[in-house]
């Protein structure tokens, strides 16, 4: 059975059962016949554009067996109604995408009207709920008692948007336009922002970052106001690691590209008419200080205790750990806030001669003991009550 706890969790997951992917609750025992203690209002429902449900759709969370009323640690995330967010990470399947959705599903049943986010360009959160959420929109997913809406933001696209943007404020076009012009002194500041590389070969991160904070523009319409648990199914570690530095590198990238827009703009109305061309330079500035000011409000919340939680998904294999100690230096480098460490697919004590698995659980034991002896990761423990799942 799943064990939490405050400070360190650990899911012991059957790994011989056959876990559908489709079923991640399942997966992790998570209850559907959990008391709701947090009641919303009846009438909550966003007006957003909402995709319908697919017909037949064969994802039944109510089916899930009730199981895990003592899992410790749980409370502490359940309580209180103001709005927390939950930001799942690890190294590439190790299970962030099944524990994303199976908390979202129990923040749900426990009364919190909950929005799971995908960034992530593999659509996994969708083969979880066994329904389609792609297209950028949220999508209600079907069986928690409270609502629980999934949303998959299109990296891809959103970076078009910031593409679009900082062209026409002084991309590469601009530039050759300048130059034309003779104003070589702009040119050259031009080129040492390097806009053109930041727009050709964007730096790896940037399209979770862009994503992360049209997530956070959503969020800020009334509309999105009822979620009380917004859980993040992050890209995998490298990625994400690279995000969360990004704010600062775009918040610098962005206020320089304004500034240079700015004089840009009072040096000849020649340029301001080469601008005008489509979106007019105002409209195109707006548009980036108000992507400026959400990458600095994805940064700042990063770094809350107060409402954010980044949770650390792990495997007990040698090379999951030593990455998910990795990820923890860096986060806690970085300031943001990490109190749980997410143990997924740990075998339990095998019934039958199965020598396979055997070795297996064994490999797992000293995987374990390895989190209980690494400097990064034990720091975690510290305020552990519970032991490791299936550790003696
Ligand atoms: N406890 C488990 N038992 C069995 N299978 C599991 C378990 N947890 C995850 N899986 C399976 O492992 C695969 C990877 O899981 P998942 O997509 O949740 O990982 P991820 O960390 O989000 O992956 P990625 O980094 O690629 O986004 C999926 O097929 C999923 O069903």
């Amino acid at each position: 059975m799943a064990a939490w706890n405050a400070s360190f969790t650990s899911f012991s997951l059957p790994f011989n059962k056959i876990l559908s992917p489709r079923k991640p609750m399942a997966a992790l025992g998570f209850s559907s016949s959990f008391s709701p203690r947090i009641h919303p209002p009846s009438s909550a429902s966003p007006s957003l554009s909402i995709k319908p449900k697919r017909p037949n759709n064969p994802f039944q969370v109510r089916s899930v067996a009730a199981t895990v009323e003592d899992v410790a640690g749980f409370d502490e995330m359940v309580s209180g109604t103001q709005r927390k967010y939950y930001m799942l990470g690890g190294k590439g399947g190790v299970g962030k995408t099944s524990c994303a959705a199976s908390l979202a599903v129990k923040f749900a049943n426990n009364g919190h009207p909950t929005l799971v986010v995908s960034t992530d360009p593999a659509h996994s959160l969708s083969d979880s709920f066994a329904q389609d959420l792609t297209g950028g929109m949220l999508v209600p997913v079907e069986g928690p008692d409270f609502p629980l809406f999934a949303l998959e933001i299109n990296p891809e696209k959103t970076k078009e948007e910031f593409r679009d943007s900082a062209k026409n404020n002084g991309g590469t076009g601009v530039k050759d336009f300048m130059d034309g012009m003779g104003l070589g002194m702009l040119a050259e500041q031009l080129g040492e922002l390097k806009l053109g590389e930041l727009l050709d070969t964007p730096p790896p991160g940037l399209d979770e970052a862009i994503a992360i904070s049209k997530v956070m523009q959503f969020l800020e319409s009334p509309q999105y106001s009822m979620f009380t648990r917004i859980v993040f199914d992050t890209a995998p570690t490298g990625h994400t690691l690279r995000l969360l530095s990004l704010p600062d590198f775009l918040d610098a990238s962005i206020g320089k590209i304004l500034k240079l827009r700015q004089k840009i703009a009072s040096a000849t109305s020649a340029i301001k008419s080469a601008f005008g061309q489509g979106e007019t330079p105002q409209n195109a500035a707006d548009k980036l200080e108000r992507l400026r000011e959400r990458m600095v409000k994805v940064r700042d919340l990063f770094r809350d205790t107060d409402s954010t939680e980044f949770v650390i998904v792990t495997t007990p294999t040698v090379m999951a750990i030593s990455e998910s100690s990795r990820l923890h230096a860096s986060l806690k480098k970085e300031n943001v806030p990490v109190r749980r460490l997410i143990v997924n697919q740990i075998l339990p004590p095998s019934a039958s001669d199965c020598k396979f698995c055997a070795v297996k659980r064994k490999d797992q034991m000293r995987a374990l003991d390895m989190i209980q002896n690494d400097p990064e990761l034990s720091s975690l423990n510290k305020h552990s009550k519970g032991k490791i799942q299936g550790q003696s």
